[in-house]
C-alpha cells in the first residue's frame, strides 16, 4: 500500500518534471525560431544583400537638349494615331520604343545636332572572333549611321580583327584581354575589363556607351531613338511573361537576388547603353556585385545579366527598348515585332565556347 502510494507520488513528480521540461523546450524553440526567422528575413535584404544605391543623376539627361533646327520636313505627329497593339510607355513614364513610335528624321535631327561620340564595347575572346566581320559590317550599314562611333574590341587575338571599311568619324579600337577557360569568366570578365578600360581610356573618348554581345548582326536601323541616360532592351524570351516567371536570381545568398512579387521587365545583357558615366556606374556595379558573390562562393544564375536586372529594377532606365533591338535567329517573329534591328545568330554553343555548355 505504502509502496503503491510512493509510486503514485513519484509518477506525479515525474509528470510535473516532464511537463516543465517540455514547457522549457517549447519556449526555447519559440525563441530560437524567432531569431532564425529574423535572420532569414532580414539578412538577405538588409545585411548581406542591400538594394543597389540610387544613382546620382545630377550630371546628365536634360529635356532641354531636345532641340531641332527650323525648316526640317517631316510628317505631323498625331495625338490619336499610333501603335495600339503594344504599350509604348512604362509606368514610370519613359518611352518604350517600338517601330512606329518615333520619326527617324526628327530623332536624327535632334541627336545629330549634339554630335555625340558613341563607344561600342564588344568582346571577342577565343573563337568568338569569327563573329567580328558580320557584326562590324552590318553595324556600318545600320548602327547610328552618320554618327561618330568607336568600336572597342576586347580580344585575346588582335590579329583576328578583320579589316573593315568604316564610315567617316568611326574607328576600331583593339583592347587586349587575357584568354579564359570558362565562358562564364569571359561573360562576367566583361564587367571587370570594361570598368578598367573606361577608367583608363574610354572616358575621354565617348559621351555614350553601349555594351553588346558579338554573336549577332544588325539587320535594320538601330538609331538615335535608342539614346538616353540609360537604355535597356526587353529580353525577347520574357516580354510577355508574368514577373514571377522572370529568370531573376532567386537565391538570397547572391547579391543579384530579387524576391518573388517584384519586377518590371526582364532585360537582356546583350545590348544596353546610355550616358558614359551612368553606364560606367552600372558596369562597375555588376563587376563589384559579382566579386562579392564570388567571395561567397556563388555565381548569379545569368551572370552579369542577373546583376543588371537587379540594378534596373531599383534604378529605372530612362528608355526601354523593345525586343526589336535584340531578336534571335532561333525564334519565330511574332506580329508585334515589325522590324528586327539586331538578331542573335544561331551558334553551336558546345563548339564555340571554351568549356562547351549552354
Ligand atoms: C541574348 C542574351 O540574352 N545574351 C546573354 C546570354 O548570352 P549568350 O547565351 O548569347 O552568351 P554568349 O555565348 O553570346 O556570351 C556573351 C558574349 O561574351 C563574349 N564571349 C563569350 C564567351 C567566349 O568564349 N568568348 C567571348 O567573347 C561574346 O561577346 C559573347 O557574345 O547570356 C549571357 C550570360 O550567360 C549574357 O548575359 C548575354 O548577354
Ligand atoms: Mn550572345
Amino acid at each position: 500500500m505504502k509502496r503503491l502510494e510512493m509510486l503514485r507520488h513519484i509518477t506525479r513528480l515525474h509528470i510535473l518534471a516532464i511537463c516543465a521540461f517540455f514547457l522549457f523546450l517549447l519556449g526555447a524553440i519559440y525563441i530560437y525560431s524567432g531569431h532564425f526567422w529574423a535572420l532569414e528575413r532580414f539578412c538577405p535584404t538588409l545585411v548581406i544583400n542591400p538594394p543597389p544605391q540610387v544613382i546620382d543623376t545630377s550630371s546628365t539627361w536634360k529635356i532641354g537638349d531636345l532641340t531641332m533646327q527650323p525648316g526640317l520636313k517631316y510628317a505631323q505627329p498625331s495625338t490619336q494615331k499610333g501603335r495600339t497593339d503594344v504599350n509604348a510607355v512604362t509606368n514610370w513614364n519613359v518611352p518604350l520604343v517600338w517601330e512606329g513610335t518615333f520619326d527617324p528624321a526628327v530623332i536624327d535631327a535632334i541627336y545629330k545636332k549634339m554630335d555625340p561620340r558613341v563607344a561600342v564595347v564588344v568582346f571577342a575572346v577565343g573563337k568568338y572572333t569569327r563573329f567580328l566581320k558580320g557584326f562590324l559590317e552590318s553595324g556600318e550599314k545600320h548602327f547610328l549611321v552618320g554618327f561618330r562611333v568607336n568600336y572597342y574590341i576586347f580580344t585575346d587575338n588582335e590579329k583576328d580583327i578583320p579589316k573593315i571599311e568604316l564610315g567617316e568619324g568611326r574607328k576600331i579600337v583593339p583592347v587586349s584581354v587575357p584568354s579564359a577557360n570558362r565562358w562564364q569568366d569571359v561573360v562576367l570578365g566583361r564587367m571587370k575589363w570594361a570598368t578598367i578600360t573606361i577608367d583608363n581610356q574610354i572616358r575621354n573618348e565617348a559621351d555614350y556607351l553601349f555594351m553588346m554581345d558579338i554573336d549577332s548582326v544588325f539587320r535594320n536601323r538601330f538609331g538615335a531613338e535608342s539614346l538616353s541616360r540609360l537604355s535597356a532592351v526587353l529580353h525577347r524570351g520574357y516580354y510577355k511573361t508574368t514577373r514571377d516567371n522572370f529568370p531573376y536570381e532567386r537565391r538570397p545568398k547572391s547579391m543579384a537576388y530579387i524576391p518573388h512579387g517584384e519586377g518590371d521587365y526582364y532585360y537582356t545583357a546583350a545590348v544596353w547603353g546610355g550616358y558614359l558615366e551612368d553606364m560606367y556606374r552600372l558596369v562597375r556595379y555588376c563587376y563589384e556585385q559579382s566579386e562579392v558573390d564570388a567571395k561567397n562562393n556563388i555565381e548569379a544564375v545569368w551572370q552579369e545579366e542577373s546583376h543588371l536586372n537587379k540594378y534596373l529594377l531599383y534604378n529605372k532606365p530612362t528608355k526601354v527598348l523593345s525586343p526589336e533591338y535584340l531578336w534571335s535567329d532561333y525564334d519565330q517573329i511574332p506580329q508585334d515585332i515589325k522590324v528586327i534591328r539586331i538578331s542573335q545568330l544561331v551558334k553551336n554553343y558546345a563548339e564555340v565556347r571554351p568549356n562547351g555548355g549552354n
